[in-house]
């Protein structure tokens, strides 16, 4: 029972209702009156709809405008149903789907019960025909059905008759005389045809009483919260599956536009910047070898025409300088692959069990490409990476060359007297690796030996080679890395050698596109983000009757929440599923565009991440429009 206490309303100082007080009960009950009489505001307010306004409104004792929103949802969807002028039913989903709409709170869906109240209403045949194919009547009498199936205490209809012909209202007027034999029924109606001598009447005229109630209430009812108020997980798939259903094209721009902006943030964050810096340094790397990223530390050379930065024109010089302990300072640094002595020696031999072999002498440094077996000397041990050619002329492979022991013995040049005299040194030294040692890809340095620091010790000083410090290559991680040891080196007043000018512009030109790019792919990025945001907001704001709908039959936040997070689950699942199967085709975009290719498993699954990180921003995009969703402004009220 309401209980209606001087209730007033006003829209910009203007009276909308002026001290309005009655009771409404159970049985029919009329609020009338001339357009603009107030009649959908008392409406409103009665519903709780409206909570803004002066004077009381109870619900058998429930003062209505203390109703928090989970309260209001819990009556919505148990207490009070809802008859519209037009309808409010989901016109893309079925008769059935429409009924049981309410029913998706509850933990068991009433089916039988269903299908009886399809059967009382004369709709049953109906049940899975798409409410779009329905005439007004059909329709009036679906959303009364699925009003029916909260089994409310109370039925608010608003201008019911209003979208019907003559046959129609009569019938739909029949239904809600009937309904409210043991219910309370309040309809709000212009038309004073459909008032009979039973109904308890509440006449308006400019938001005041023209004739009060005729009937008094006296039967209450009791306010009751038995039923449960959840959407289960199993509820929110399926309803999901009939929206996807029903609004596919929504959908699928829905999913499509996460899977393109999960793309678009993959190849900006992920793939250019890496990219295009690979694909020049691949180039050099092809044409010179990793040989490029060597820097040599000798302790004497001679420089031609001015070291250094300085590039003017300057006589052949001597250098001298101290390289004592940069070895040690190198070997375990993040930024090298790998260091290795730069010894020469002269006519090498080697015995191998017991089976002598002559090395064929190049009069050069040794030099390496890159190791193909094993490993460098650490240095501790007798330790010593051998040319591949000696393993071939061994005829073994590289693998079994590890760990067989080598009697060395060969000539180095002593300097120390400044001329060079040739000393024969020899060791005993264990294979740790096998070095690929082809220069400018046609040449192989077959006398290329690099011992441990240990063993190479040893051998100069059987040299009489006085002078400690040893020549010594490092082989930088990347082009960057090598900069950065050559500008550390020159620093301290060390000039390395190496191939530093070429690299020196590849690695500016890269910092200088990486920034660009940087800046690009920020654009991009920032660009797919809003582009998944507005299509959420979007087709979140397209689904604002839609989300009323939800509201009036009793989801609040919470439900929809979770309705909304198996909405994205789904339309994430199908972009991930979209971009895995398109990727051939879309790497040939992203190559062309990009130059970044996604067809490897860390793109993928960056793809993925992303994807599921625009889905979201969506999902949050979708809450604001539902949040934002206020059923009064949403669904049409009052005669239109
Ligand atoms: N949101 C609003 N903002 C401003 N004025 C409003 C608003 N809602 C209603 N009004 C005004 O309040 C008065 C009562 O409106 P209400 O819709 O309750 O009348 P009604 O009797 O239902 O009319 P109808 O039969 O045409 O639907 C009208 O003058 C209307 O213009």
């Amino acid at each position: 029972m309401f209980e209606i206490k001087n209730v007033s309303k006003q829209y910009n100082g203007e009276f909308a209702l002026d001290n309005i007080s009655s009771k409404l009960g159970q049985g029919l009950n009329f609020i009338v009156g001339a357009s603009g009489s107030g009649k959908t505001t008392l409406l409103k307010i009665i519903s709780g709809m409206e909570q803004d306004f002066d004077g009381e409104v109870y619900y058998c004792g429930k003062d209505i405008k203390k109703l928090t929103s989970n309260e209001k949802s819990y009556f919505y969807n148990n207490t009070f149903g809802f008859v519209w002028q037009d309808f409010n039913l989901l016109e893309d989903l079925s008769v059935l789907e429409n009924v049981l709409l309410p029913q998706y709170l509850k933990n068991k869906q009433n089916q039988k019960n269903a299908n009886k109240i399809l059967k009382e209403l004369k709709i049953f045949d109906l049940a899975h025909r798409k409410v779009n194919s329905l005439s007004g009547g059909q329709k009036q009498r679906v959303a009364i059905a699925r009003e029916l199936m909260k089994n409310p205490k109370v039925i608010i209809a608003d201008e019911p008759t209003s979208a019907l012909d003559e046959k129609n209202s009569e019938t739909t007027m029949d239904i809600l005389k009937a309904i409210s034999k043991n219910r309370t029924v309040i309809v709000v109606t212009h038309d004073v045809n459909l008032i009979d001598n039973d109904s308890n009447v509440i006449d308006l005229d400019e938001g005041e009483f023209v004739s009060l109630p005729q009937n008094n209430v006296t039967k209450t009812e009791k306010l009751t919260y038995s039923e449960s108020h959840r959407l289960s997980i199993k509820n929110a798939f399926t309803m999901t599956k009939s929206n996807v259903k029903s609004k596919f094209g929504r959908f699928f721009v829905s999913a499509l536009s996460l899977m393109i902006a999960g793309i678009l943030l993959l190849t900006t964050v992920n793939g250019t910047v890496e990219s295009s810096s690979q694909g020049d340094f691949d180039e050099l790397i092809d044409t010179y070898g990793d040989g490029l990223k060597d820097i040599s530390i000798v302790s004497s050379f001679t420089s031609a025409g001015g070291v250094g930065d300085n590039q003017e024109e300057k006589p052949n010089a001597d250098v001298s300088q101290d390289i004592d302990g940069l070895y040690d300072k190198y070997v375990g640094d993040k930024r090298v692959d790998f260091t290795a002595f730069l010894q020469a020696f002269d006519n090498i031999k080697v015995k191998v069990s017991g089976k002598e072999y002559q090395i064929q002498g190049s009069g050069t440094v040794p030099t390496i490409n890159k190791l193909v077996a094993g490993k460098m000397p650490t240095g501790k041990d007798n330790e010593v990476v051998v040319p591949e050619s000696f393993v071939k002329s061994m005829g073994i492979s590289n693998e079994q060359a590890i760990g067989k022991q080598i009697d060395f013995s060969s000539g180095i040049f002593n300097w120390d007297t400044g001329e060079p005299v040739l000393k024969d040194a020899s060791i005993t030294a264990i294979i740790v690796g096998v070095a690929d040692n082809t220069i400018s890809s046609e040449f192989t340095v077959d006398d290329s030996f690099f011992f441990s620091k240990a063993a190479l010790h040893d051998l100069r000083r059987q040299a009489g080679i006085e002078n400690e410090a040893m020549n010594f290559l490092i082989r930088a991680k990347t082009p960057t890395d090598m900069i950065s040891i050559k500008d550390e080196l020159n620093e301290q007043g060390i000039v390395p050698l190496g191939q530093f000018e070429l690299v020196e512009d590849i690695v500016r030109l890269n910092e200088q596109t990486t920034e660009q790019s940087g800046s690009a792919s920020m654009f991009i990025g920032i660009l797919a983000v809003v582009m998944v945001i507005a299509i959420s907001l979007i087709t979140g704001f397209m689904r604002k009757r839609e989300f009323a709908i939800y509201k009036v039959s009793g989801f609040n936040n919470a439900h929809f929440s979770l309705l909304n997070l198996t909405e994205k689950i789904t339309e994430i699942m199908t972009a991930i599923l979209l971009m895995l199967v398109t990727s051939p085709l879309i790497n040939i975009a992203t190559k062309s565009l990009f130059n970044a290719s996604i067809l490897n498993s860390k793109m993928l699954i960056s793809g993925v991440l992303f994807i599921a990180l625009v889905g979201v921003a969506a999902y949050v995009s979708t809450a604001i429009a539902f949040i934002m969703t206020k059923t009064t402004t949403a669904l049409k009220t009052g005669d239109k």
